[in-house]
């Protein structure tokens, strides 16, 4: 089971996420309340190990400013976030990282993964870093294959049994591992994760 924690802020976070045993960790570098600048994602990601994926997170962002932000931060991958054209994909992808393609499911979603071009695709709810759930049931008839991470308002509690329905590929959180928002929670990092992969 892939695990991604996104949101992540300081250096203690991302020490805190890899001893936790996150495969990723996400910065998010537009509007959020967990936004950090150019600098200081060039610094976290300087903290990241290899065999750690650190994946830049960008939403509402021109995809030639993500480029400069992807580029200057040194992130490993770019998560674009919401609805990015095939044309912005292509273009980010001039950066030579990674990218993840992140929706919220809808009728008319492609649901194949790399059908732009990306090397994972993130189902989410449809207010991104909210917190909120959203129906599983959606996937059914319309559920990817291969390397598709499942995300919206996961939690300690829950994350085995929403991992048990959906069978993604990998899983992805925010809100569920913070004590406030945007400040997050090291030991509930720990018990995501283990949560994550208790599911066989
Ligand atoms: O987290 C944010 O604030 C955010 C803002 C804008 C675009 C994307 C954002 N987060 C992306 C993520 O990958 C979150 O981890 C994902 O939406 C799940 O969030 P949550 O429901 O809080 O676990």
């Amino acid at each position: 089971m892939y695990v991604k924690l996104c949101g992540l802020r300081t250096e203690a976070d991302v020490a805190a996420a890899v001893d936790a045993g996150a495969d990723a960790v996400g910065f998010v570098l537009s509007a959020s309340v967990r936004q950090v600048d150019v600098d200081i994602a060039r610094r976290l990601v300087r903290e990241v190990p290899p065999g750690v994926l650190s994946i830049g997170v960008f939403s509402g962002v021109a995809a030639a400013d993500v480029r400069r932000l992807a580029e200057a931060s040194g992130i490993g991958a770019v998560q674009l976030h919401g609805d990015y054209p095939r044309s912005a994909f292509e273009e980010v992808a001039a950066v030579g990282v990674p990218l993840v393609r992140a929706v919220a499911l809808k009728a008319d979603t492609d649901v194949r993964v790399g059908a732009y071009g990306e090397q994972m695709l993130l189902l989410d709810s449809p207010v991104a870093g909210s917190g909120h759930r959203w129906d599983l049931a959606a996937l059914d008839g319309a559920r990817p294959e291969g390397n598709w991470l499942l995300a919206g308002g996961l939690g300690v509690d829950d994350v085995a049994e929403a991992v048990a329905q959906a069978r993604p590929w990998g899983v992805d959180v925010s809100s569920g591992i913070e004590v406030s928002r945007g400040v997050k929670d090291h030991g509930l990092m720990r018990e995501f994760v283990a949560a994550a992969r208790s599911v066989t």
